[in-house]
This record gives structure tokens, C-alpha cells and sequence, in this order.
């Protein structure tokens, strides 16, 4: 009986603790509109992120609400180019919130912070410094000869494949994850070769999707999963540690002692030669876990979202002829003006206009990110004429931004390439602010020439080669896990004439 009373007495101060918490949760931001369940609790937007339609949610709480939505106790969705300059700001530097931290691996009893997953923007500084310019524009062609590589075999694959109903979803990841590594080693992870998830790669970052799940509650992966994982015997290493850690050690045992470069066999600078190097010239900031963080990162952050990008590039053109034809045009006219080769470079294919607007569109329908990049703000901001405390997270969605109709246009939900060849210079000028695909401010994307060398070349060196046929009736499958997935691009592809096309060539699309 005396339990009994206890156990009801506990019950009671429970929910007195309970009611307190979600009092004081409403109050937080009492003025800001949003669903009323984000009033109280952050569930509403576990839900939604585990549901993996999030980019849809966003758009439609800001059809609903307009362009400040709380969606959280703490937590606010923004949208606009005003939003953008004053989040993501480089004089402010509104450090990453906590959605980053179950990003985190733990490492000798501690979280260890990356590029990407830091939360400290100056750490960040220090560990950017001594890699930003093997990301550079100016050193983006020396990585040509990678993708060229790994083109070739792409083709040769495809060629096999001519015909057959096949994946393209899947084999653009794998043509996006063999590219990253022969940048990052000089050698492919094999997806290409063997036409598969070669090693589980694949599958053990899709097993992440929990993680970014607890970046809505990071409170939970605070109190409850780091802690199981410190005290965890048996810690597991991942295939992607786990092969950079086999490739650092080869690449160590095969260079000269007095190689301060550390090339490749091949004698090729890739990404690990210039990480050993960083670790040389920089020896208080880049050790050897250093080395292989920055090697990770590269393969976590670059493969997917480029993979993501390919496949809506495809997928859009495929589903719209007008501009497939469009781009077949003018790729097919400069190839037989002799001004692009079979296999485009990074220099060609900066002359084809349509294809920029193509790659442009592409990165503004399906961003790869489809959660809002999240900061915390350090003083107090006004957006929108709504006061945002100190303290706050706050992010703008890029699936939201890119709506904007006063920045795209009234028809910014529709694909069209063309608004980005149309438009005056003003306008033209509003839609690069409001294009926030790679993020924005000092945390942007530092891989995103390197995604753009890939695209650029890649695409129209396929179109060149092959037709493809896409199943109207057949449509992919989407999934956000922070990475907007898609699944299922099922088509047909098959190999075009190895000559030049002459003028009156009937193009299949
Ligand atoms: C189309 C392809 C890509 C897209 C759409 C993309 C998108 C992004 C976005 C949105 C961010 C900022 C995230 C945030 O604020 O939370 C980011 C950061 C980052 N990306 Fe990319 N990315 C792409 C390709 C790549 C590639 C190819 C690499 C590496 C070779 C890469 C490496 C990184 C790294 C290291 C960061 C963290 C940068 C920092 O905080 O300094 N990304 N990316």
C-alpha cells in the first residue's frame, strides 16, 4: 500500500513536471505561428523527418504560415534572401546547432568534430585552413584526370547495359562514390566494376538515418546514445574508416621517407597526398585521425549529394522532352562544330549555356539537403518584423527558399532550365543569392566545385553517348534523410552511333 502511494505521488509530480516543461516550452517564442504540436515539443518534427517527407512538410507549414514558422519549442524554419544574409552571415558566424552533434563519433572518450559536424565555428577555422585549397576552383581541374578515369569505365558499363531496363538510380552512386574515391585514394571503391554496394559501403551510411533522426532530439543522443557507445566494448569501425585507414597505411608505406608530397604509385596528387601533406605542414593542428576525418568527410558529404544531383538532372530532362531536346541541341551542335570532345572537359562544357542552366534548375528543385540548415543565433535577430531571442535555432530549408516566387518567378514549382537564360541580369542576380543548395556563409560547401567538375563533364558526355528512355508510367521514390534520396529511376538506355550526329539524326529521349 505505502508503494502504491508512492508510485501515485511520483505520477503526480510527473505530470506537474511534465506540464511545467511544456509551459515553459510554449513561452519560449509565443508570438512566432506554427503547428501547434511544435508549440510544445520537438516530436513534431521527429515525426515528420522520420516519415521521410520533411522537404514536403516544410514547403506546405510555410505555404500555411508564411516565411517565419516555429517548428519547434526552440526551433524556427525562415525563408527569403532577407533570412539568408542575416543567418548566414561571415561576420557573425552563427555557429551550427546541435542538430550536428549525434553526427559525432566518439573517439578516445570523446565527441570528435569534423569539417562538416563541428559546432564550434573556431575550430572550424583552424581545421579548414590547412585543407581549403585542395578544394579551390583553381585546383579543380588537376582532379580532371579522376573523373575522366572512372568516366570511362561508366561508359563501358553502360555500354554492357545497352538495352536492358535498368537502375539508374543506383548506378549514378555508384559512377558519383567510385569517382569520390579515385579523387580521394586514385583508387575506385568498385560499385562500378562489380555493379553493386561493393563492401556494404552504401548500406552502412543509409543505416545514419537514426542518427538524423536524434538531430531533432539532440538531447536524447546527449544523455543516452554517446554514453552507451563510450561504454560499449567492442566499438565498431565503419567500412568508410575502415578502408581509409587501409589506404592512409599503404600510401604511407609506399611513398619515400623524404616525399613531402606523398603522390599516389601512379605519381598522381589526389586528396589523401595533400591531406599527409596538410598533416606535415601543419603538424599542431592535422594529425593522422585528422587525416582520416577530413578523407571521410569527403566521401560522406560528396558522394550522395552529387549522385542526388545527377539523378534529378536526368529525371527532369526525361519528363520533359522540350528541354532534353533542348540540351541534345546544343550539345550535338558543338560537338559537330568540333568545339566539345566525346568525352567533355571542364572547359567545354563551361561554353554550353543550356547545360548551365540544366545543372542550375536541376540544383534548385531537388537540392540534395531537404532539412533546413540549422544555426544558432548568438544575439538577438528581427526577420520578417518577428523578434528571434538569443539562442534560438534557426535554418532555412532549401526546398522552402527555392519556391520563392519573388525570387524564381511565379512558376518557381515548375521545372524550367530557361528562367535561368531569360532573365535579365538583375534577376539573374537575385536567383544565384536565393540558389542555396550548397548552403551559405562560412559552413558552405567546400566540395562544390568538385561536384560541379563531375556534373558538367559527366552529363552531356552521356547524352553523346546514349538515348534513354524513361517509363511514364513509372515513376522514382523519394525519401529524406537529410539527403533527399531518390529510388528507382528505372529506364532504358541505349548506345548512339559513335559518329557525329549529322544534321538530320532523329534523337530518341
Ligand atoms: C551536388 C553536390 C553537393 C551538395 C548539394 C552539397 C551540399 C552541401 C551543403 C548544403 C553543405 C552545408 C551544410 C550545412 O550548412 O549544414 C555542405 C557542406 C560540406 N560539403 Fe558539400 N555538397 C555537395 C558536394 C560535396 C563534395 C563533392 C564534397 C567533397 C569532395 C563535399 C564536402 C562538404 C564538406 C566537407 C562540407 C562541410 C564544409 C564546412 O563546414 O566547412 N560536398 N555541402
Amino acid at each position: 500500500m505505502g508503494w502504491m502511494r508512492l508510485l501515485g505521488r511520483l505520477s503526480i509530480l510527473a505530470t506537474f513536471v511534465l506540464i511545467a516543461i511544456l509551459i515553459r516550452n510554449y513561452r519560449r517564442l509565443p508570438k512566432i505561428p506554427g503547428p501547434w504540436l511544435a508549440r510544445f515539443t520537438n516530436l513534431w518534427r521527429v515525426y515528420y523527418v522520420k516519415r521521410g517527407d520533411a522537404q514536403v512538410t516544410y514547403q506546405r507549414v510555410h505555404q500555411k504560415y508564411g516565411s517565419v514558422v516555429r517548428v519547434g519549442p526552440s526551433a524556427v524554419s525562415v525563408t527569403g534572401l532577407n533570412a539568408l544574409h542575416i543567418i548566414y552571415n561571415i561576420h557573425d558566424k552563427f555557429p551550427k546547432s546541435e542538430f550536428y552533434t549525434p553526427q559525432q563519433f566518439i573517439f578516445q572518450g570523446k565527441p570528435y568534430q569534423n569539417l562538416f559536424n563541428t559546432t564550434s565555428e573556431e575550430f572550424h577555422a583552424r581545421i579548414k585552413k590547412p585543407v581549403a585549397r585542395a578544394y579551390a576552383m583553381s585546383t579543380i581541374v588537376e582532379y580532371e584526370p579522376f573523373v575522366n578515369d572512372t568516366t570511362d569505365l561508366f561508359l563501358e558499363k553502360l555500354t554492357e547495359l545497352s538495352g536492358k531496363e535498368i537502375d539508374f538510380s543506383a548506378w549514378l552512386q555508384y559512377y558519383a562514390f567510385d569517382v569520390i574515391g579515385e579523387m580521394t585514394f586514385s583508387t575506385k571503391f568498385g560499385f562500378l566494376e562489380h555493379g553493386e554496394d561493393f563492401g556494404g559501403i552504401i548500406q552502412s551510411l543509409r543505416d545514419l538515418t537514426p542518427i538524423q533522426i536524434l538531430g531533432q532530439i539532440p538531447w536524447v543522443d546527449k544523455l543516452f546514445r554517446k554514453p552507451y557507445i563510450k561504454y560499449q566494448s567492442k566499438p565498431t569501425t565503419s567500412p568508410v574508416v575502415k578502408i581509409t585507414m587501409a589506404q592512409m597505411q599503404k600510401r604511407l608505406k609506399s611513398v619515400r621517407y623524404d616525399d613531402k608530397e606523398f603522390l599516389s604509385e601512379d605519381g598522381r596528387r589526389d586528396f589523401l597526398s595533400r591531406f599527409l601533406a596538410a598533416r606535415q605542414a601543419f603538424p599542431d593542428v592535422v594529425d593522422d585521425f585528422r587525416v582520416i576525418a577530413y578523407t571521410t568527410t569527403n566521401i560522406v558529404a560528396g558522394s550522395d549529394s552529387t549522385a542526388i544531383t545527377l539523378r534529378a538532372i536526368f529525371y527532369h530532362l526525361l519528363r520533359n522532352p522540350d528541354t532534353m531536346k533542348a540540351l541534345l541541341d546544343e550539345v550535338d551542335t558543338q560537338l559537330r562544330l568540333g568545339n566539345i570532345s566525346r568525352k567533355v572537359t571542364w572547359t567545354e562544357s563551361q561554353t554550353l549555356p543550356y547545360l548551365d542552366a540544366v545543372v542550375k534548375e536541376a540544383l534548385r528543385v531537388h537540392a540534395a539537403v531537404g532539412l533546413p540548415l540549422e544555426r544558432v543565433v548568438t544575439r538577438p535577430v528581427v526577420i520578417e518584423g518577428y523578434d528571434i531571442p538569443a539562442g534560438t535555432t534557426i535554418g532555412v530549408n532549401p526546398w522552402v527558399m527555392h519556391q520563392d516566387k519573388t525570387v524564381f518567378g511565379d512558376d518557381a514549382d515548375r521545372w524550367r532550365p530557361e528562367r535561368w537564360i531569360h532573365a535579365n541580369e538583375e534577376e539573374k542576380k537575385l536567383m544565384n543569392r536565393g540558389l542555396f543548395t550548397f548552403g551559405g556563409g562560412t559552413r558552405s560547401c567546400i566540395g562544390r566545385n568538385i561536384s560541379l567538375l563531375e556534373i558538367y563533364k559527366l552529363v552531356p558526355t552521356l547524352l553523346i553517348h546514349f538515348t534513354f528512355e524513361l517509363d511514364p508510367e513509372k515513376d522514382w521514390n523519394l525519401f529524406n534523410s537529410v539527403f533527399v534520396h531518390q529510388r528507382n529511376l528505372r529506364l532504358v538506355l541505349r548506345r548512339r552511333g559513335d559518329s557525329v550526329p549529322s544534321e538530320k539524326a532523329t534523337l530518341e529521349v
